[in-house]
């Protein structure tokens, strides 16, 4: 599914209107018919008395639309305007006519004299793609008044008091119970904290053509089955082994993680990469750890590199390393590894000097961040960076809460800079490629957010790597099926505060 930025559908819109034709009363017309038909479908088809909230632009247009087509449905609608409807303009202006005329009742808002238990159910049509700011004067009090009353609230297009492209909630912030998204969702309503205001999201077709996104180079797309089909040629659920393979031709990992006192690390990495489907899964360790983690898990393979005698990776030779990684078809870096003095010399060198896909998490990241790794020799095989946002906002040198303020844009600028995938974890992971394609996930669920999961999360998608398939769709692909592993662990364990990660590994 498409995912649009504010400045994309103005884009889209014009699109359709000059050049397909479609007149903007029509798109109008479509977006207020669509709007109040979700506003009044399943549970809430028995609110009668609607009060429709109508700012002065085309958002405001939709919702007089909705007004007078609830009104023909046989509902009881009031369009209480913010401001003065005489200033409306355009196609706003000729709803507001056709509704005067339609015998739509109307209002025009004072603060304090709305009387909201006149009401079952509100429409928010105030502010929709073309706000900037937090609402301000009438538009922020009637905001506070209908999230106060506390009646459900619809809302149009994006809840009005959310910045559309990034998610970021202004103050204040209509409440939404139901958001009727209009031809696309917008970045603001699928990323955290906007989506939590936005309740249930539903894709309202306006006339709009989906496909025309991708003819106007919309490259953020959400993650769901028909996506990863389309993008990716995945066929998620179909059995993925032909009868005529054997182990070699599902790859094989090397899972570089682990100390004595953080074995777990690599062992949930590598359990990962098997369950995943790896046709054969290696964990190396420095050599005094392997008596600690021999038989763990009897399917993996284990490996040691020399360490004189300290159990550290700090004593572990790049070369030995780049030795045992360059016949295999996906490498995991970083967890569980600790840091030490010449670490940055030690990654660059396994960096440059090895062709083995990578997948780089925890300290390998910490590493990575205290250099200026894009001047280092560009990689021909794929790296995959998976921070959660204290990494990103050291990888960047920002801080997190400006990470957090804007992932897809973060995720987007680091991985074109930098030609890596970045996959930056947390509610709804944000998967951007090198070529500026951007994945939003929506599997997963809070009781994921445990010591390990990231471990598994490694391991999921270095043994996708491992099975062939290239660095964005397993990125892609294994945070959905991560998540989804975790969905089901949670739904095993109902009523459990958390899942452990050896739980999401035994549902992979
Ligand atoms: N294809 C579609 O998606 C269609 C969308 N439609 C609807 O149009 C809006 C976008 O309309 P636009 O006129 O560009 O902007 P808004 O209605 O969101 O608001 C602009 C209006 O509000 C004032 N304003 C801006 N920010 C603030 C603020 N912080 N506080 C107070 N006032 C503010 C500004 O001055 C303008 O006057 C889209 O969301 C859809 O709902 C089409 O109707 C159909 C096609
Ligand atoms: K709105």
């Amino acid at each position: 599914m498409y995912v649009v930025t504010s400045e994309e559908m103005r884009k889209i819109d014009a699109y359709a209107i000059q050049k397909i034709g479609l007149p903007s009363l029509v798109l109008m017309e479509n977006a207020g018919r669509g709007a109040a038909k979700a506003a009044v479908s399943g549970e809430q088809a028995e609110i009668r008395r609607w009060a429709v909230l109508v700012g002065k632009g085309n958002n405001g247009g939709d919702g007089v639309a909705a007004s007078r087509h609830l009104m023909e449905w046989g509902f009881s609608p009031t369009i209480i305007y913010v401001d003065n409807p005489d200033s409306f303009q355009g196609e706003a202006a000729i709803q507001r006519d056709i509704a005067a005329a339609f015998g739509v009742p109307s209002v025009i808002y004072e603060e304090g004299e709305v009387n909201w238990a006149d009401y079952d159910g509100i429409v928010d049509a105030l502010l929709g793609t073309g706000s900037s700011g937090a609402p301000r004067k009438k538009y922020a009090s009637l905001i506070i008044e209908a999230n106060e009353s506390v009646l459900p609230i619809t809302a149009m297009d994006i809840p009005s008091g959310l910045d559309p492209d990034t998610g970021q909630v202004h103050t204040p912030c209509i409440q939404a119970e139901r958001t009727a998204a209009l031809a696309y969702t917008k970045r603001g309503l699928e990323q955290y904290p906007g989506l939590k205001q936005a309740g249930e999201v539903s894709i309202c077709s306006i006339g709009i053509m989906a496909d025309l996104a991708s003819e106007h180079d919309v490259r953020t797309f959400r993650t769901d089955a028909a996506m990863l089909e389309k993008r990716f040629g995945i066929y998620h659920g179909e059995p993925a082994r032909e009868a005529d393979s054997n182990k070699g031709t599902y790859g094989h990992v090397l899972t570089a993680a682990g100390t004595r006192l953080m074995a777990g690390a690599g062992l949930m990495s590598a359990t990962a990469s098997l369950r995943i489907g790896a046709g054969l899964v290696t964990w190396a360790v420095p050599e005094r750890v392997l008596d600690n983690v021999v038989g763990r898990q009897p399917e993996i393979m284990l490996t040691a590199f020399a360490d004189e005698g300290t159990g550290d990776w700090s004593a572990v030779k790049a070369s030995d390393v780049v030795n045992v990684i360059e016949n295999k078809q996906a490498a995991v870096l970083g967890p569980g590894m600790g840091r030490w003095k010449k670490d940055r010399d030690w990654l660059e060198k396994i960096w440059k000097t090895s062709s083995c896909p990578l997948v780089i998490d925890a300290d390998g990241l910490n590493i990575l961040s205290e250099t200026n790794f894009s001047l280092w020799k560009k990689r021909s095989a794929p790296v995959i960076l998976t921070p959660h946002p204290g990494e990103m906002a050291r990888l960047c040198g920002c801080s997190v809460k400006e990470v957090q303020q804007d992932r897809i844009g973060i995720a987007r600028q680091f991985a074109e800079k930098n030609g890596v995938v970045v996959v930056l974890k947390g509610a709804r992971t944000v998967t951007a490629a090198p070529d500026g394609s951007v994945s939003i996930n929506t599997t997963g669920n809070p009781k994921m957010a445990t010591g390990g999961a990231g471990d598994v999360l490694t391991g999921v998608i270095a043994g996708l790597l491992a099975q062939g398939f290239e660095a964005e769709s397993a990125a892609v692909y294994g945070v959905y099926l991560h998540g989804l592993a975790g969905d089901e662990a949670a739904q095993k364990r109902s009523r459990s505060r958390a899942v452990a990660a050896g739980d999401i590994i035994d549902e992979l």
